[in-house]
């Protein structure tokens, strides 16, 4: 993978890398997950207001991202199977420490498949333990305009990400408002049977690291 280019958006805190992984690297990471589904495949989450989502969703790490009838939360099994999510993979774990540089591993990634009509509401990412982690977000596939705007609401930027694309909400941006208005069905021949995956890495719990 060549250095990452990071180009300044205007929304403070959020950083975005075009192209940070370059064909073969995003070829590796979708091998590496349409593997890991095979242990822990997509499901269809519903919100705790009973609607479905249109995004099908899996975990990788110790702990996974779950919504259900009950609440939005971190667990370490698949809620269909039951099994322990499987492992992060080390290529994942390496991104999150040269583009963040925050000092602890990654313990959750969230793997959002679109399909076609798929699309995500906007939405703040505060589930967290702690909110000061930041949130590494990789695309892969058909393209997506991503939206994003202030935490306190108001006017909100669209962006188009596209394969191999990465972004980060850090600092002032990790509370921004987000979310995926649409993809671009066919845009990219990258996942089998169509759409696009996001990887979405955080932080889980609160450090344990001593100051
Ligand atoms: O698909 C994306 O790019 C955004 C996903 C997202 O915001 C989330 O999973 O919280
Ligand atoms: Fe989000």
């Amino acid at each position: 993978m060549s250095p990452p280019h990071e180009i300044d958006t205007g929304l403070p805190g959020f950083r975005y890398w075009p192209g940070a992984l370059d064909a073969e690297a995003q070829a590796r990471l979708l091998t590496m997950v349409l593997a890991a589904t095979e242990q822990a495949p997509f499901y269809r989450p519903v919100t705790p207001g009973g609607r479905p989502f249109s995004v099908e969703m899996t975990n990788l790490g110790p702990l996974g991202w779950v919504s259900d009838r009950g609440s939005y939360r971190y667990q370490a099994t698949h809620p269909v199977t039951g099994a322990r999510w499987p492992p992060m993979p080390p290529q994942l774990i390496g991104l999150w420490a040269a583009l963040t540089g925050w000092p602890d591993p990654p313990e959750a990634c969230l793997v959002n498949l679109y399909r076609e009509t798929a699309r995500m509401g906007l939405h703040q990412d505060r589930d967290e333990a702690d909110l000061t982690a930041p949130v590494l977000s990789i695309s892969l596939g058909d393209a997506a305009m991503f939206r994003i705007g202030p935490a306190e609401g108001g006017r909100t930027t669209r962006l188009r990400l596209a394969s191999g694309d990465v972004c980060a909400l850090t600092g002032p941006a990790r509370l921004a408002r987000h979310g995926i208005d649409r993809i671009l069905p066919g845009s990219s021949g990258l996942v089998p049977g169509g759409g696009r995956l996001n990887l979405t890495l955080r932080r889980a719990t609160a450090a344990s690291r001593q100051s």
